[in-house]
């Protein structure tokens, strides 16, 4: 069924010079390689069924783990759910490829705090999942009034240690949707970590300056954001550059530039508090280029060569390697990767597209070419 896969490549045909101190880090030869802790991936979109087959091998064949989002129709709301979804993603992987899914619950408006407990004693759920209703792809059924609905789910949350991981943006269609994030962190995330200060927050995918502020200003260790490449390096411009670009589209949409720069500082100043989370969302083409655009980018297969070309760019490579893979496994608790990646600084195209039976995906960047390239050791 899958007709292409195509991967930055895992054999190169020519040495290339080994850095390994940050003094050569900084230095910008042609070929260049860096050894990275295996990097894991805090927010990701794997769909289910021959989606799922298809995109799986892009985050798996780089990342050690990844959080996976519940957002499925109908939504991963409870444990069981969570538990036969994970087997599915585990059988869609080849033999040889280690991966292991984090799974997440969906919460809504009637979750218990007994679901809870069965997550967490299941072993294989690791945060839940707050989408506002109508927020964004496939969260109509999610929470219409937190405060209202979910305290004593929030409280057991908080008990169990376990995170609550959050779509920041308000649904009220009279907010502008540039404004949405920045007034969720007023009405919604502050008042709860003034309320619960006990409870994990990870704030997913920030866009603002304003989320960057939020997020400093926390308790580190207690809440934590996980940043995008499309929040790295695009702004919104990127959305109507030369016409309009679908495949730029995702929410939180992308923000102006001085939104853009913020978020870059923050990540590469070597903060705890930010951490990599690709958001990586594929939607197929159709549903794409059409009248009614779906929101979300897929950026699985260059999602690395990005992370690193944004530090690279801001001259903290040295930086790079506790975003990508210290950072997320110490603010959730669980072990540092063992295994390492290399980046490899060679020039590698970036596939126009990826074709399947269903259709066909069209990647970030697509047919761009990219510098930094990963390669598993
Ligand atoms: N980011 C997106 O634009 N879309 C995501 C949902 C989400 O993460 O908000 C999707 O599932 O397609
Ligand atoms: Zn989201
Ligand atoms: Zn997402």
């Amino acid at each position: 069924m899958i007709k292409s896969l195509v991967l930055p490549s895992k054999a190169l045909k020519f040495p290339v010079g080994k850095i390994k101190g940050p003094r050569q880090l900084r230095c910008k030869g042609p070929k260049m390689e860096l050894t990275l802790t295996q990097p894991d991936d805090w927010h990701l979109h794997l769909r289910d069924g021959d989606m799922l087959e298809a995109v799986v091998c892009h985050s798996a064949s780089h990342f050690g783990r990844a959080i996976v989002m519940p957002n499925l129709k109908p939504p991963i709301t409870t444990t069981a759910a969570a538990v036969t979804y994970r087997e599915s993603i585990l059988k869609a992987l080849p033999a040889n490829i280690n991966f292991t899914p984090l799974m997440t619950l969906y919460l809504t408006d009637t979750t218990s705090p007994e679901e809870i407990k069965f997550a967490r004693r299941s072993g294989v759920v690791f945060a839940v999942k707050l989408y506002p209703a109508g927020a964004t792809t496939n969260s109509q059924d999610g929470v219409t009034d937190l405060f209202g609905k979910c305290l004593p789910v929030l409280e057991e949350m908080a008990e169990q240690n376990m995170p609550l991981l959050v779509h920041g943006e308000v649904t009220n269609p009279d907010v502008d949707v540039f404004d949405r994030e920045k007034v969720f962190i007023e009405t919604v995330l502050q008042p709860l970590v003034q309320r619960l200060p006990q409870l994990g927050v990870v704030m997913e995918h920030i866009t603002t300056m304003d989320a960057v502020r939020f997020v400093e200003s926390c308790k580190e260790g207690s809440v934590a954001a996980t940043v995008t490449p499309q929040h790295l390096l695009l702004n919104r411009n990127s959305l109507f550059q030369g016409g309009l670009q679908p495949h730029n589209y995702c929410l939180p949409v992308l923000k102006r530039e001085i939104h853009r720069q913020a978020i870059v500082a923050a990540v590469t100043s070597g903060s705890k508090r930010f951490f990599l989370g690709t958001d990586s969302a594929p939607h197929e083409r159709r549903r794409k280029e059409c009248s009614c655009g779906c929101a979300g980018i897929y950026n699985a297969p260059v999602a690395l060569s990005l992370y690193a070309k944004v530090f690279d760019e801001a001259g903290a490579l040295d930086k790079l390697e506790a975003f990508t893979s210290f950072n997320g496994p110490d603010f959730y608790g669980l072990p540092r990767n063992t295994s390492k990646i290399k980046m490899i600084r060679t020039p590698w195209k970036v596939p126009e597209s990826f074709s399947f039976s269903f259709g066909d995906i069209i990647p970030m960047f697509a047919g761009e070419t990219l510098e930094w390239q990963p390669s598993l050791i």
